[in-house]
């Protein structure tokens, strides 16, 4: 038995660094596949025929989804379209009580229904750039919001913080802020309407309109329809919002962040009538944040990183880790390194959280170049022989390199890294923007990630 007492534990072979790796990317992808990416609920109308509190109660006993507080009929205003002189109103669901109490009462709500289908005018979407119409991508009608008001509002139900609770957690360490505490802001952003037999929505990403949008809310006002789910995908997993039995006399909402791809399955019969909101990160109102008890080390993650890392001999040097995103990111402003970390969604937010609150140093870097390799999945090659720290980086080889930007910032696109008619300079400069210390890749770019790039680059809501 050797007598000396080693100080340290040698580090590990290429082998076993390799199967701790593996360990290592297994428990993020775990991460990444069961995070959240949607949420939704209904709110129940209140029959203005029957007691409020009978509604209540109805709804209280309903499913898990959201047990709110019902609505009121939902009121709609608009200017129409040929006299613009005459505000238009309608009541939601149709054949209400209240309905009947409306100005112009003398037109049956059906004909108003009718008339604020007229009204709308076509919804365009954006392919890459360019703004579309197109009746095979996209059947809607839509009025922005300076062409009409409504008396429903999502912060009147909880929406908003349900929204929160799910897509938008505050993780604290000890009750030390990670970040500022975060709330979501949601702003109207559309009336549409989608009729049978042919509305429809192909898939497409929700065009961020700021660098602090986060995500989409979609509210179905109480209206007869059929078909018309709302489908939205994200890494291989997909929710799917079926409102069309509901639809005669429900509220019924979803939000999921905007770089989910999602679509509007026909509309065989009837009006889907939907407000979309867009959801912006914004910061806590002076006074009004609530310290979060949410700590990351409740995550399981947490605990599987935390006996990885301290394994003896493991990176013993140090070292840095590659890690890709779940999610796409608007991320080209100036000030995007500064809003990153706060904007981060779903698994995102929770690798970064417990990745900090174990001690890391977590940056959030584009990736400015990836090619998909058919090989880009083998992990390193191994004799098994070598104790040397520098073999790292071999986990997962690329057979192009992936290049990192240093940090992200405004100014900085792949294209200037790789356009050989560049001058100089830009060459120059781009070289120095590019990280530069090794990283040792623990996972690969998921299938929503490529497609991501892809989307943007083809169909948004707008250009
Ligand atoms: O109406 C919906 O369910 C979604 C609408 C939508 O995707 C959009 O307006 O971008
Ligand atoms: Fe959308």
């Amino acid at each position: 038995m050797p007598k000396k007492a080693k100080k340290s534990a040698p580090s590990l072979s290429k082998t076993a660094f390799n199967k701790v790796c593996r360990q290592l990317e297994e428990c993020i992808v775990g991460e990444h596949a069961s995070a959240a990416f949607v949420c939704g609920g209904t709110i129940a109308i209140i029959n203005t025929n029957t007691a409020s509190h009978e509604a209540s109660a109805k709804i209280s006993k309903s499913k898990s989804k959201s047990t709110l507080k019902p609505s009121k009929p939902v009121t709609i205003f608009w200017t129409a379209k040929n006299d613009d002189s005459k505000a238009s109103k309608l009541v939601l669901p149709l054949g209400n009580s209240s309905s009947s109490s409306s100005t112009d009462a003398t037109t049956p709500a059906v004909d108003r229904l009718s008339q604020l289908v007229d009204d709308c005018e076509p919804a365009g979407f954006g392919k890459g750039q360019e703004a579309v119409m197109n009746l095979e991508y996209r059947k809607a009608g839509k009025l922005d919001p300076e062409q009409f008001a409504t008396t429903f509002h999502p912060a009147d139900f909880g929406i908003i913080e349900n929204i929160e609770q799910v897509l938008v957690p505050n993780l604290n360490e000890a009750n030390e802020a990670l970040f500022t505490f975060r709330r979501v802001e949601a702003e109207l952003y559309k009336l549409n309407i989608y009729s049978g037999p042919s509305g429809l929505f192909k898939k497409h990403v929700d065009t961020p309109r700021s660098k602090t949008q986060i995500g989409s809310l979609v509210v179905c006002l109480p209206s007869s329809f059929e078909g018309g789910n709302l489908i939205i995908e994200h890494d291989g997993k997909e929710a799917d919002f079926d409102w069309q039995v509901q639809s005669a006399d429900t509220i019924q909402w979803a939000a999921f962040y905007s770089d989910c791809e999602h679509e509007i399955k026909t509309i065989t019969q009837g009006e889907r009538v939907t407000l979309t909101y867009n959801l912006y990160i914004a910061d806590a109102l002076s006074g009004a944040s609530i310290p979060s008890s949410i700590d990351p080390n409740v995550f399981p993650l947490h605990g599987e990183l935390k006996t990885i890392l301290s394994m003896p001999g493991f990176m013993k040097s140090g070292g840095v880790f590659g890690i890709f995103c779940s999610h796409a990111y608007p991320h080209t402003s100036k000030n995007a390194s500064a809003l990153l970390p706060s904007c981060l969604k779903g698994s995102d937010l929770v690798l970064y959280a417990v990745m900090h609150s174990l001690g890391m140093k977590v940056d959030v870097l584009p990736v400015l170049m990836y090619e998909n390799d058919d090989d880009y999945n083998r992990e390193g090659l191994s004799d098994g022989s070598s104790d040397e720290d520098t073999s790292y980086s071999t986990y997962k080889s690329f057979d192009k390199e992936v290049l990192v930007g240093d940090q992200l910032r405004g100014e900085f696109y792949a294209g200037d890294f790789y356009d050989d008619s560049s001058s100089k300079i830009i060459q120059e400069s781009c070289e120095r923007r590019v990280y530069k210390k090794p990283i040792t890749w623990i996972t690969t770019p998921t299938n929503g990630n490529e497609k991501i790039a892809m989307i943007y680059g083809s169909y948004g809501n707008e250009p």
